[in-house]
């Protein structure tokens, strides 16, 4: 018997719900009503369109579904973090990481199942690359936890460099900022890249969300060691981008800045990422290296961390110590694996 894979409706833009109208003979005003189905009544099952005609449904039916997954597995840390797993792609599974902090509630989502760009000191750099996530797949990690409707904030700083998923990444950014959609603000989105320059000019020249950039090393040639994007793609270069851009107002920007004993961790490195980022309208997040297997790499201490915050806000370079949260579950920055799917 032959078995049609149903394609998702959820993580569809109006423009591209307005072509399933056409498609299945509905006027081109039913687009408006199933987004609102989707992604403010958030109903489960096409069925509960009941503004659309019974044919309608019954022919949308025949090709399309709700597409959304709810989590497979949950893991709580004991600091109230929650680890998500969902199915993802090539065979791997992808985790959404909820962050629960005062009056803040983010949610860390993946863009790819792995990434292919080989930081040394990542999780998922280390398992390669699985493939891209859709947009549903951005979006269902959004929709399908429980605590959905009190998120407060969505970051891309899950599995992937989302950079490198582009187009999947600003569709699922329309379906979150737009009034048809879930209509956030882009104020409580930030995407975290490493700098593919093309790529990270389009999300800023076509979306308003915050950016993030990985640079951890003021120095060329050691950011090259630990990161191989520095061949391609020059941290200078990005720089120079930015500082095209305005980022005292509504937008912001931060740099990422893991801290490694005895690599990146001196006032002298202070000195030189301050002279690097000297007149940008940015923060620095610095983040402690949770540490991998089989990596000689280890955190910096406390003490350090503090001396260094304190050197780039001499500076004037404004310069947070970012909490690990998550860590005994695995759920830090860095630390998402996935699962082989297989192998369960
Ligand atoms: C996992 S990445 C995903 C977003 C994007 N690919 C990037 O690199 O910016 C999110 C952040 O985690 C950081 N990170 C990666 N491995 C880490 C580790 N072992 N410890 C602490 N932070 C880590 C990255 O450098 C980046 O700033
Ligand atoms: S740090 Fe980001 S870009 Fe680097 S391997 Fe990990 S996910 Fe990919």
């Amino acid at each position: 018997m032959e078995t049609t894979i149903k394609k998702p409706l959820t993580g569809l833009t109006l423009e591209q719900l307005r072509n399933v109208a056409a498609e299945c003979g509905m006027p081109s005003f039913a687009a408006k009503q199933m987004s609102q189905w989707l992604y403010e009544k958030r109903v489960t099952s096409i069925d509960e369109m009941t503004n659309l005609s019974k044919s309608a449904r019954q022919r949308l039916s025949t090709d399309y579904c709700i597409g959304v997954t709810p989590p497979k597995a949950a893991a709580e840390s004991s600091d109230g973090t929650v680890k998500y797993l969902f199915d993802g792609k090539g065979g791997r599974d992808i985790e959404a990481v909820y962050i629960p902090d005062k009056d803040r509630a983010t949610l860390c989502v993946s863009s790819q199942a792995g990434c292919r760009m080989g930081c040394k000191f990542c999780m998922t750099g280390r398992q390669g690359f699985h493939g891209n996530l859709t947009a549903c797949d951005i979006i269902n990690q959004i929709i399908a936890i429980p605590q959905s409707r009190s998120l407060t904030n969505v970051v891309f700083m899950g599995m992937g460099e989302p950079m490198d998923n582009l187009p999947a990444v600003l569709q699922a950014i329309e379906v979150l900022t737009s009034p048809w959609g879930l209509a956030w603000s882009p104020k409580r989105i930030t995407v975290s890249t490493i700098g593919k320059i093309n790529e990270m000019k389009t999300l800023l020249d076509t979306t308003k969300v915050h950016l993030a950039v990985s640079l951890h090393s003021p120095y060329p040639e050691q950011r090259a060691s630990l990161m191989p994007v520095e061949r391609a793609y020059h941290s200078r270069d990005v720089i120079a981008l930015l500082r095209q851009y305005d980022f005292a107002h509504q937008r912001r920007l931060s740099f990422e800045y893991i801290m490694w004993r005895g690599v990146n961790d001196s006032l002298r490195d202070a000195d030189a990422l301050a002279r690097l980022l000297k007149g940008l309208d940015c923060r620095v997040n610095l983040i402690r290296f949770h540490a991998i297997p089989d990596s000689d790499l280890s955190t910096s201490s406390t003490d350090t961390m503090t001396a260094f915050r304190d050197r780039l806000n001499e500076h004037g370079v404004t310069a947070t110590i970012r909490a690990s949260r998550g860590e005994d579950i695995a759920a830090a920055c860095g630390m998402l694996a996935g699962k082989a799917r297989k192998e369960q």
